[in-house]
């Protein structure tokens, strides 16, 4: 099979048309233990990473805030905690969204908060129409991440900004031999106990060594047309937020 029609699904190449249905799979499995094992993988730290990431989105009451690969609604909830206008949660994944429809409900928060199903590689929104769009612990899982960055710069109005949050490369060399022993001994192993599924909580450390480190991320940006970007390491560059914006 020539190369350029593989991709990497974790560390496994796979068929390009076939990584979205095998992503789909690992979030139908991981669905409804979700928000337990987050707290459990990353021992509560995504809540604080998550918390940072809305402070820096800055949506304000006349923003609309596009949240991409949005799963079970924290970033979009933060966010409209914190008072944002309109929030768009887009996914992917039916059984993700459900999950979030169910969690906003629970939190009184189901009023100016809109739940799209859709590809964020193929975006059903028209050009120029958001004031901000942000995607947590998505982009790694995209078949074509270039695409993606070009549909959030296309859907930005002038003056808009992407937000990313994603896993990234410890900045410290020497804490790598104890963070491969989390990512693939502990988190299979926790997935295996709580969510009866450790191949997918392996395809997701695998995924986060895969993700391009900082630096590309940040020329992947440029290339996709946005610009004064820039990034911020957070928690020694376990992740990292990107930023640019649309000028
Ligand atoms: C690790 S979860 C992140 C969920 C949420 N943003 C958070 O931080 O908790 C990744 C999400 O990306 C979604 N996803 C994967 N590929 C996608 C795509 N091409 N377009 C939109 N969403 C996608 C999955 O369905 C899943 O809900």
């Amino acid at each position: 099979m020539p190369q350029n029609d593989t991709i990497d699904f974790g560390f496994t190449p796979v068929p390009r048309a076939e990584k979205a249905g095998m992503v789909r799979q690992v979030f139908d499995s991981v669905a409804p233990r979700y928000d337990v094992m987050n707290d459990l993988m990353s021992l509560g730290l995504h809540r604080l990473w998550k918390r940072i990431f809305v402070n820096a989105i800055g949506a304000g009451p006349r923003d609309t805030l596009l949240d991409l690969a949005a799963g079970t609604g924290d970033i979009g909830f933060l966010a409209k905690e914190r008072g944002a206008g309109r929030v768009i949660l887009a996914d992917i994944n039916h059984a993700m969204l459900n999950v979030g429809q169910g969690r906003a409900l629970g939190r009184g928060l189901a009023a100016g908060l809109d739940f799209v199903c859709c590809d964020a590689e193929k975006l059903p929104f028209p050009d120029r129409s958001v004031e901000r769009v942000s995607m947590a612990f998505g982009l790694r899982n995209c078949t074509d991440k270039d695409a993606v960055l070009r549909e959030a710069r296309r859907v930005l109005r002038p003056g808009g900004r992407l937000l990313v949050l994603e896993f990234s490369r410890l900045q410290v060399a020497a804490l790598d031999p104890v963070y491969d022993a989390w990512s693939f001994k502990a988190l299979p192993a926790i997935g295996a106990r709580v969510a009866k599924d450790s191949e997918s909580y392996r395809y997701l450390a695998e995924s986060i060594r895969m993700m391009p480190d900082q630096e590309q991320l940040a020329g992947m940006f440029r290339a996709a047309g946005l610009e004064n970007v820039s990034h911020r390491n957070l928690s020694g560059g376990i992740v990292a937020i990107h930023s640019g914006w649309r000028l």
